[in-house]
């Protein structure tokens, strides 16, 4: 298989580790172009590590990380992110806010002043694919908490990135809202088929969204488990409920606790 994020025998020991011990160790996951993948694993695993060194916010002890056909040497450009905490400027409207990573990412930095129009015409686009339209004058004080998260993915996808990054992106929100922002992410990826990888500790959402599921051990975090998940596509929430995705569930679950007994 050619990978599009291909990490390979990575070991990370993070600089301030009071104990010195690894966070990941001999981590090997390959993820195709367009796959949408999750993450799962008990916590502290280092699932939020694998995210930072896919996206080079931090660099291995040993091993080799690819994206897109480049090793990943500095913050990877064609990564969008979002996390659970939306995190938006609450002094910038929900437009500005989501333009924010074009002030920063180039080329997008270097046309901004020249097509500011064209990046407010694709920011109100996404804002109406999540269900936002004509909210981007709002500041992000005036929008709920699922009214943020989903600005936070339009911010995450406006310099249309070919990898989206999510950590635990629904993990503060109500079951409602959550499930309404699955169908949301769902749509998104159905219509752009950009990659993504999802850390999360909801094994429904995983199994819901993800193509393919990806089990950690406890910390030293490793894969411990791959599991396609072979429901068909489009899936809406009812599938939720099928023997086959509460099976797939149970099986994920069988995973994980076999990996906090071990550590
Ligand atoms: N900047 C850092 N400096 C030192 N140690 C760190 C740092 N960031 C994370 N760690 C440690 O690395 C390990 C893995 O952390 P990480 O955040 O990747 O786990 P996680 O699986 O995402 O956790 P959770 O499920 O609780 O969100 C933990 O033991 C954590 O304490």
């Amino acid at each position: 298989m050619t990978a599009f994020v291909d990490i390979h025998d990575v070991t990370h020991i993070y600089a301030g580790s009071e104990d010195g011990q690894p966070a990941v160790e001999g981590m090997t996951i390959k993820v195709r172009e367009g796959e949408f993948t999750a993450i799962v694993g008990p916590s502290g695993c280092g699932k939020s590590t694998v995210m930072k060194l896919a996206t080079g916010l931090q660099f291995p002890a040993k091993g080799t990380i690819i994206v897109d056909g480049k090793q990943v040497t500095a913050p990877v450009k064609l990564a969008g992110m979002a996390f659970q905490n939306p995190v938006m400027l609450p002094w910038r409207t929900t437009l500005k806010n989501l333009l924010l990573p074009l002030e920063i990412v180039q080329p997008h930095r270097g046309r901004l002043r020249s097509h500011r129009k064209e990046y407010e015409a694709r920011a109100e686009a996404l804002l109406a694919q999540v269900g936002l339209a004509g909210q981007g004058s709002k500041f992000p004080w005036q929008l709920s908490g699922g009214m943020q998260q989903r600005a936070s993915l339009c911010r995450a996808l406006i310099h249309e990135p070919k990898l989206l990054m999510l950590d635990e992106p629904f993990g503060a929100l109500d079951a409602f809202t959550r499930e309404e922002l699955w169908g949301i992410i769902r749509d998104l990826h159905a219509a752009q088929r950009f990659t993504v990888i999802l850390v999360t500790h909801d094994l429904r959402e995983a199994v819901f969204l993800a193509d393919r599921v990806f089990c950690m051990s406890a910390r030293p975090g490793r894969i411990i488990a791959e599991r396609e998940i072979d429901l068909p596509r489009p899936r809406d929430i009812e599938i939720t409920y099928t023997q086959k995705f509460i099976d797939i569930v149970h099986e994920l679950r069988s995973h994980i606790k076999t990996a906090r007994e071990a550590a």
